[in-house]
């Protein structure tokens, strides 16, 4: 059995290595020749699955994309040629829970808020919207829910998006639809984004096509510009440069990147495959990862909003992304780039803290 996977795939090796013959390439480098004697083709966001990539696949059997969005794979290509297809939902919705927990406590010290006191709308309460919902609830924060999908069959959670559109802090966690009754294609319009009060902050980590960047750039350059949190952009790999200085936090696309994420997205792509052709699966994803440089901290007292900071920091520095980001901006590749070469980033949950007040399992810690 011939696989081809991601070069930024880790731990393909150790789960396919001794059943499959596993070559890897660079994922946007992909091309339908390569596809001619391939078996399983593993797959992430960045590689276009559809009918020219597949031109030449006529031994495909199995297509795995390890990440939850699939805007990227022609999933009715798949279904009408008979190749199986499977993702990763949920895998990295915990490193987005810290992602944007980290970028919550960012912005409060930016603004010298007390998240306590702040709203918190979640714009589509899937598996990362809800993630972010419990850490803003374990903060104390008011969160409003917005999903009309979900709403449609029980209403009782949600708000209207224009309701949630009034928050302190509003977070994007839709999949990206071009379609249908929920498209979320410039779901953030040009005509909502100049309805926004200047207090308002945005924090997108889900797709770039979802907010107007051309829109957006022209509101951060008037007299009363947003506060922004942007891990995805507009028509990725490319960024729409001018517009970097008007964000409070850039990153590549990365808040998923949790080795944790990784892991389970490998893994569920490997389960997938196993089920396939029935056979077993000898690994739990938990095997995979070496343990995390720091494992424990004993708290004496409950820690206030500055040292909670701290100890996502101690994990997760999301400054450390932004200042990469910036750095590298404008040099050829450097999205890729700093997505390829990105540092071994663990989970909030990796860190066990003695001594800490029960809520703070809601914002990911062990407790
Ligand atoms: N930045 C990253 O690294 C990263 C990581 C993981 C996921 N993502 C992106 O985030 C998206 C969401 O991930 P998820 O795991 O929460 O997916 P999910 O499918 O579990 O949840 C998405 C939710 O959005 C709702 N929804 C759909 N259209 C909507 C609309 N127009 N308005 C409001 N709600 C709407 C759906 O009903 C669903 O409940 C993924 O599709 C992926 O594109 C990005
Ligand atoms: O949809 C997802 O799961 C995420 O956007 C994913 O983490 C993106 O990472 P990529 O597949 O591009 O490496």
């Amino acid at each position: 059995m011939k696989l081809l996977a991601d070069e930024n795939m880790p731990f393909v090796q150790e789960l396919f290595g001794d059943w499959a013959d596993v070559a890897t390439c660079p994922g946007r480098d992909i091309r339908p020749e390569q596809l001619r004697d391939v078996d399983v083709l593993l797959v992430r966001s960045i590689t276009r699955v559809d009918e020219a990539l597949l031109a030449r696949a006529e031994r495909l059997a199995f297509v795995g994309t390890a990440t939850i969005g699939c805007d990227h794979v022609d999933t009715a290509l798949l279904a009408r040629r008979g190749i199986g297809f499977a993702s990763a939902p949920g895998c990295n919705k915990v490193a987005v829970g810290d992602y944007v927990l980290a970028a919550l406590l960012r912005v409060a010290a930016h603004k010298d808020w007390r998240l306590g006191e702040k709203t918190l709308a979640v714009i589509g309460a899937g598996n990362t919207g809800a993630e972010v919902a419990r850490r803003a609830r374990a903060l104390g924060m008011r969160v409003m829910l917005c999903d009309p999908p979900l709403a449609e069959r029980d209403p009782t959670d949600f708000v209207r998006f224009e309701q949630a559109m009034s928050a302190d802090i509003v977070s994007f966690h839709v999949p990206l639809t071009r379609t249908g009754p929920h498209a979320s294609w410039h779901l953030l319009d040009e005509a909502l984004i100049g309805g926004l009060h200047p207090e308002q902050v945005l924090i997108n980590a889900c797709r770039g096509d979802v907010w107007d960047n051309q829109a957006l750039l022209a509101r951060q350059q008037g007299p009363a510009p947003l506060t922004l949190v942007m891990d995805v952009w507009e028509h990725e790999p490319r960024v729409l440069a001018p517009l970097v200085p008007h964000v409070l936090i850039a990153s590549p696309h990365i808040a998923g990147y949790s080795l944790e994420g990784k892991a389970r997205g490998t893994f569920a792509l490997y389960q997938a495959l196993c089920a396939q052709q029935g056979r077993d699966t000898g690994f739990a994803p938990e095997q995979l990862l070496p343990p995390p440089p720091v494992a424990g901290v004993t708290l004496t007292g409950v820690p206030d909003q500055v040292q909670l900071e701290r100890l996502v920091r101690l994990v997760y520095d999301i400054e450390q992304d932004d200042r990469a980001f910036r750095r590298a901006l404008g040099q050829p590749g450097f999205f890729d780039r700093l997505r390829k070469d990105y540092p071994e980033r663990r989970e909030l949950g990796s860190l066990r803290l003695a001594g800490a007040y029960p809520a703070m399992a809601g914002l990911g810690f062990k407790v």
